[in-house]
């Protein structure tokens, strides 16, 4: 997978070069791409934004460098398109399931606003050329796109093939799509089997493997009923079994 990032801040994402997704990278799973904004202004003080029309706090970006960032970076007739993901606060909820659906993209460019957001006729422009989506990883503020895109680029990475080493595995994540649902994960455990005075859960050590999962289901119910009460109340009446609602 390609993935471009465009941003004022290509320092925010040094990130990127380590553990799981910087190995992949290395190994070629991963072509990740920065690209400074910047690089597309032609005045002196490489001006990015400008005060809002209509008035109001705060600044926009500007289209006109957005517009050249991404006609160098996508070019005219890309094969294959690639999905502009813009992260915004008022973007389509970011979800497990968003990132198993982008994973299985071989190109994704993300473009990170700042201050009160790019200019709307950018993703307009855009969508002419390719899939554009707007994307918020939370309900609260940050101070622009780039903590976001991190977000997304290390979920959806992590699901590629190849990035997890064998002894994890995304299926038994927390949100896994067909295995955990819904569900957030219970309690784990390794050893020493007693520390300060606590037993790890004499199931763990019986080798019943299907006793094991049983109680791994029960602790993710108790726990997404204790944490996450909506994720249950909206799960599926089928994906919880006879079992599942004795507890
Ligand atoms: O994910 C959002 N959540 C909150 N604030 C944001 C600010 C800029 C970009 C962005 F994606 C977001």
């Amino acid at each position: 997978m390609r993935i471009d990032i465009i941003t004022i801040f290509p320092d925010y994402f040094t990130p990127l070069e380590l553990s799981l997704i910087g190995k992949a990278r290395k190994s070629g799973i991963l072509d990740i791409r920065l690209h400074d904004l910047r690089s597309w202004t032609h005045d002196r003080h490489h001006t990015v934004d400008d005060t809002p029309y209509g008035g109001g706090p705060g600044m926009v970006m500007k289209p006109q460098p957005w517009g050249e960032a991404l006609d160098a970076v996508v070019g005219a007739a890309p094969d294959p398109v690639p999905r502009l993901i813009l992260p915004t606060p008022s973007g389509v909820p970011f979800t497990q399931r968003h990132a198993a659906r982008l994973a299985g993209e071989p190109w994704l460019v993300f473009a990170c606003g700042r201050y009160e957001g790019i200019d709307s006729r950018v993703a307009v422009d855009a969508a002419r050329r390719m899939p554009v989506e707007e994307l918020s990883i939370g309900d609260y503020v940050l101070a622009g796109g780039e903590s976001a895109t991190l977000v997304m680029v290390e979920t959806v990475s992590r699901l590629l093939p190849g990035v997890l080493g064998n002894t994890e595995s995304a299926e038994q994540d927390s949100f896994a799509p067909g295995v955990m649902d819904d569900l957030v994960e219970g309690p784990v455990y390794t050893k020493p089997a007693e520390w300060r005075g606590q037993e790890v859960p004499p199931v763990l050590l019986s080798g019943h493997h299907g006793a094991v999962d049983r109680w791994r289901r029960d602790e993710a119910l108790r726990r997404t009923a204790r944490n996450r009460p909506e994720l249950l109340r909206r799960m599926a009446p089928d994906r919880l079994d006879r079992r599942d609602r004795e507890v």
